[in-house]
């Protein structure tokens, strides 16, 4: 589909970093979380996820993570609630994540880093038809945020890694369906934090509202160490380059708010 980034990575930059600030840049993402200055705001509304499994196509390796797409043509998948006026049509989710478990995540809470972090990319169908056009809209994008803590093994997430082995390579495809993103969730999503950023890659548009949830989701060590097996590089190259530390440096909040759902 469409939301898959499909664009060229600038030479001049390590893939996923991007340049390190944008231009006239002022809603940029990831940044750290300050919980204590973050904003209690009663109006924003629980998120409502209706994801269906049936429009699941395929997990392919793009050369910075692996993304598992969705069907966009239809409001099938679909997220409403939270600080959205709008509905909004998922379209891929993917990961974030380190060499090791110490750090990994793109965004941070009071500087605590996480092992990894997973991103459910959606765009606005209300105002938009296609991902192309919202992706260039401040309220094009919706991207909800998950951490990921090392602890006991996800069930639902070993499908994926199951079929990781098979796109080991950048460019790598493989068909993939009938898998609920809903079930990657945790079980509390009525607690998040609201702010407008951007992509955290190029092209690193802003336009996306992200909503951070509080309550992460736990995996296994051996569960991450299959991400790290992916390669960054494709099966041509004879350098072989470890799928690691695919997460872009945080970037200035240049007096961004940042509002909490919860008290
Ligand atoms: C041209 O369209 C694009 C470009 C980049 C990404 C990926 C970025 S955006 C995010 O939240 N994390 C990432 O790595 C994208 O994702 C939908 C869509
Ligand atoms: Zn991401």
């Amino acid at each position: 589909t469409a939301c898959s980034s499909k664009y060229v990575l600038s030479q001049m930059h390590p893939m996923w970093q991007g340049p390190l600030v944008v231009p006239g840049g002022d809603r940029q993402s990831p940044i750290d979380i300050v919980v204590r200055k973050s904003i209690f705001d009663s109006k924003l509304k629980p998120l409502v996820t209706k994801y269906d499994p049936h429009t699941c196509q395929q997990i392919w390796n793009n050369g910075y993570s692996f993304l598992v797409e969705y069907d966009d043509t239809t409001d099938k998948s679909t997220l409403q609630g939270g600080p959205m006026e709008d509905k909004f049509r998922l379209c891929q989710f993917h990961f974030h994540w380190g060499e090791t478990n110490a750090w990994g995540s793109e965004h941070t809470v009071d500087k605590k880093l996480f092992p990894a972090e997973l991103h459910l990319v959606h765009w606005n169908s209300d105002k938009y038809s296609l991902f192309e056009e919202a992706v260039m809209e401040d309220n094009g994008l919706a991207v909800i945020g998950v951490f990921l803590k090392v602890g006991k093994r996800h069930e639902g997430l070993q499908k994926l890694v199951d079929a990781l082995p098979a796109i080991r390579h950048k460019n790598s495809v493989v068909e993939f369906n009938r898998f609920d993103p809903g079930c990657l969730l945790p079980t509390n999503t009525d607690d998040y934090w609201t702010y407008h950023g951007s992509l955290t890659t190029p092209p690193l548009t802003e336009s996306v509202t992200w909503m951070i949830m509080k309550q992460h989701i736990e995996v296994s060590h051996e569960q991450l160490a299959v991400f790290r097996s992916l390669l960054f590089t494709s099966a041509e190259e004879d350098m072989q380059k470890s799928m690691v530390n695919n997460f872009r440096v945080q970037q200035p909040l240049r007096g961004r708010a940042v509002r909490s759902s919860f008290n």
